[in-house]
């Protein structure tokens, strides 16, 4: 469907973004030309943006190369990363990192082969004082190695609150930043940033993907208000803007997204049911397009949280001349929006199968089918 929109001030307003579209035209064709993890871009982009935005954006890149870091798994929760992880590879990245602490490593592990899995991150259970800063230098050092490698890191899926562990995160999403590598934060990520606004705050390569009360803790964090449904469009356009222009993602019935610049929705399709880990989905799809980097697009949460991160980085080299109405929008605006529609869809379609007893895997199960019915190879 295409999208309308209209004016309110200087924000411009979409009832419904021409979500299938911008999936299309974001995701890019298989060719037998490329190899695994670099694929040169032949493509510019026209996006219009504000001087400050083209400079945080490095829209200068040349290569892409589909490579996905989770930073998240903790000794509460590993199904979350592996969710995140998984789905970015179902959905089309060529390799996909989990960095997780040293008890959740064996376990994520073993739910598949296919995953590359870091073991260095601690708690502070089994960490005593006078090590930590040891520690912390550790850690950065080896996330550090593969920085420059990855087109999107998504920070939280399953990361859970130890002081210790989101301290080293902290400087990792700084790190992350420095080297103008694309985040999406979810999940723990988000209490994190929820409480340490600077660490995003600017950031125009940050897209936050918040559930219902991460949501209300943003908003109840930043605007020093309680959320607002009946002026929702208006209260998330505020809270990016707050937030520095980062772009938002609000999971709900109809996901709504905004830059702080623009607000759109995606409502197509969708489950009425709600199992835990949809929204790690989602995550991926922001990313689902090779290059992160060079323009993003986030996705379905934990499975979706992952399709933004592969789509964000598939929109940020969109060819100009054949999708100038889609080339023209910010990126982290269509990977979010090209998540979110792929996210749903699968999601209609494990409900079709599986009713009441829809999982997650199910979901993840569908992301293929889902992607072949919108973007169809041949
Ligand atoms: N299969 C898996 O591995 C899955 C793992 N998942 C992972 O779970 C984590 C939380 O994500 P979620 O979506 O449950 O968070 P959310 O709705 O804000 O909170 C719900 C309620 O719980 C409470 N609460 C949370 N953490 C708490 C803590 N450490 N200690 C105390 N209270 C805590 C919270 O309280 P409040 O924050 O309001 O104080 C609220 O009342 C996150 O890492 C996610 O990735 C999910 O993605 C699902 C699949
Ligand atoms: N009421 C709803 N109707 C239809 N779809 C929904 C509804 N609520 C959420 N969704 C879809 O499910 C996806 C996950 O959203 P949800 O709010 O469950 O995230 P979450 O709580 O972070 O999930 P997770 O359990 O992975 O942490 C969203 O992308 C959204 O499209
Ligand atoms: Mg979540």
């Amino acid at each position: 469907m295409q999208g309308v929109r209209f004016s309110s001030g200087a924000a411009s307003f979409s009832l419904e973004a021409d979500a299938e579209n911008v999936l299309r035209a974001i995701t890019p064709t298989l060719d037998p030309n490329r190899h695994k993890g670099q694929a040169e871009r032949s493509k510019s982009l026209l996006w219009v943006c504000t001087e400050e935005r083209s400079k945080s954006a490095n829209i200068s890149s040349l290569f892409w190369s589909g490579n996905i870091a989770v930073i998240g798994g903790c000794r509460e929760y590993t199904g979350a990363p592996y969710f995140a992880a998984i789905s970015a590879l179902k959905i089309g990245a060529d390799l996909s990192h989990v960095f997780c602490t040293r008890d959740a490593a064996s376990v994520i592990k073993s739910y598949s082969p296919e995953l590359i899995v870091h073991p260095i991150l601690e708690e502070s259970y089994s960490v005593r004082d006078e090590d930590k800063s040891f520690i912390l230098e550790n850690v950065l050092g080896e996330v550090d190695k593969w920085m420059e490698r990855f087109d999107c890191l998504v920070i939280g899926p399953g990361l859970g609150r130890d002081p210790f562990l989101l301290d080293c995160v902290s400087k990792i999403i700084k790190h992350a930043r420095q080297s103008n590598v694309p985040i999406v934060i979810d999940g723990d990520g988000l209490f994190l940033i929820t409480n340490w606004l600077d660490l995003v705050s600017g950031y125009h390569l940050a897209v936050l993907t918040p559930n219902v009360n991460e949501y209300k803790r943003l908003v109840q964090k930043v605007l020093s208000c309680e959320v607002n449904d009946e002026d929702a469009r208006e209260q998330l356009l505020s809270l990016a803007k707050r937030i520095g222009g980062v772009t938002i993602l609000r999971k709900g019935k109809a996901d709504l997204i905004s830059d702080g610049e623009t607000v759109e929705s995606v409502s197509i399709y969708g489950s009425p049911r709600r199992c835990g880990g949809q929204g790690d989905i989602l995550l991926e799809g922001k990313f689902l397009f090779p290059s992160f980097r060079l323009f993003f697009c986030e996705w379905l949460l934990f499975v979706c949280v992952n399709c933004v991160a592969i789509f964000l980085s598939w929109a940020r080299q969109i060819v100009t001349d054949e999708n100038l109405s889609i080339s023209s929008r910010n990126p982290t605006m269509l990977g979010c929006i090209a998540g979110s529609t792929l996210m749903r869809k699968a999601a209609s379609l494990a409900f079709e199968n599986k009713k009441r007893s829809t999982l997650t895997t199910d979901i993840i199960e569908c992301l293929g089918r889902s992607l072949q019915d919108i973007c169809p190879v041949p």
